[in-house]
């Protein structure tokens, strides 16, 4: 049935909630280790989605009191470079999460770079030996924006188990692995992307819907089910008002939110919570090893 008023799902809350939480651990766990988290974050070139998440992050992380360290290369840097660089931090002492920001520039190999990054400081849960144990519903460290998801649909207590979710996106950073743990919660999943045909038919099917694409407002109202659920990862800077730039998601929101049951809004819905699970996994990094007393 179609809810005349959608619950917003609201990602910036929660990720205000995690942090504090996090805040208390690191405090506690900080007087025993000597030292604060760190994180590690490599990014190459410029990307406007990027940006974005490395200015939340860099705030997110003074909140929580991780030490973030911040290496901007150029657009040309070069494979040898970067991977010199994880080397490095793999070895550093203080640096107990790493990530490098995709998509990278087309001359690099984003593939390799993201294998020499130690699995146990693998803060976006990219390496193979983590995306391995997802597959395999093992723990470990799992990837960010999926995660968040997660996190807040299990926030407002939404049905999983035996629902049909369609992920639209089959990206090894946002589709495969959020696709991979609606399924560990026994959703039915389908997983669309730019060669599924007849993707209107595809997304009415879903009762919850997750865009992971990359085009700006793609999803209309006329490709959700009444009822149904609707998570936006995307995040597309485009031009409004005035010529002013704003930030709109892969969904149409006010439309799609006339007939969703729940909505998440762009901003304030999984670019924060992609922030909050970020921090989580390194603050988790921290804790497992460098606390042998405690499991
Ligand atoms: N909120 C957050 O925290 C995060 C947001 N993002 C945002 O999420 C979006 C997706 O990111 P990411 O997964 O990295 O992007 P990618 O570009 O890696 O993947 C996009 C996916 O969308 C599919 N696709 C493209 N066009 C269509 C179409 N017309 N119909 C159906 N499927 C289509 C592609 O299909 P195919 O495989 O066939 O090419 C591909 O699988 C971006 O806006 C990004 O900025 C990303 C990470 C975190
Ligand atoms: N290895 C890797 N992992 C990623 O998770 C990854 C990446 N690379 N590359 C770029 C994309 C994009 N991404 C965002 C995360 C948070 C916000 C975010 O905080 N968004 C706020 C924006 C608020 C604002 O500043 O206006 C919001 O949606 O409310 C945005 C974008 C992570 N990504
Ligand atoms: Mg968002």
């Amino acid at each position: 049935m179609s809810a005349s008023i959608p619950q917003i799902l609201d990602g910036k809350a929660l990720a205000q909630k995690i942090q504090l939480e996090l805040k208390e651990k690191v405090a506690t766990l900080e007087s025993k280790i000597g030292r604060p988290p760190g994180l590690a974050v490599l990014m190459v070139g410029d990307n406007p989605a990027s940006a974005v998440y490395v200015r939340n992050k860099e705030r997110a992380c003074q909140k929580v009191g991780i030490a973030s360290l911040g290496k901007h290369f150029p657009g040309d840097a070069t494979q040898a470079e970067l991977a010199e660089t994880i080397k490095e931090l793999n070895q550093d002492d203080r640096v107990d999460g790493i990530l490098v920001q995709l998509p990278l520039p087309e001359h690099l190999d984003s593939i390799s770079l993201l294998h020499c990054i130690h699995p146990d400081k693998d803060a976006d849960g990219l390496h193979q030996v983590n995306l391995g144990k997802l597959v395999r519903s093992e723990s470990g460290l799992r990837s960010c924006t999926p995660a968040g998801v997660m996190r807040l649909l299990q926030e407002y207590h939404i049905p999983i188990s035996g629902k049909k979710a369609v992920v639209i996106g089959r990206s090894i950073l946002v589709g495969k692995p959020v696709a991979l743990m609606l399924l560990e919660q026994n959703a039915t999943v389908t997983m669309a992307h730019s060669r599924t045909e007849n993707l209107g038919a595809v997304c009415r099917e879903a009762d919850i819907l997750v865009a992971a694409v990359g085009k700006p407002e793609m999803i209309t109202r006329d490709l959700v089910k009444p009822g149904a659920v609707v998570i936006d990862v995307g995040i597309n800077r485009v031009e409004g008002k005035e010529g002013k730039s704003k930030l709109v998601g892969d969904v149409a929101f006010e439309e799609v939110a006339e007939i969703a049951s729940y909505i998440t809004p762009v901003p304030g819905g999984i670019g924060p919570m992609t922030v909050a699970m970020l921090l989580s996994n390194t603050v988790e990094s921290y804790r497992q090893f460098n606390t042998p007393d405690v499991d």
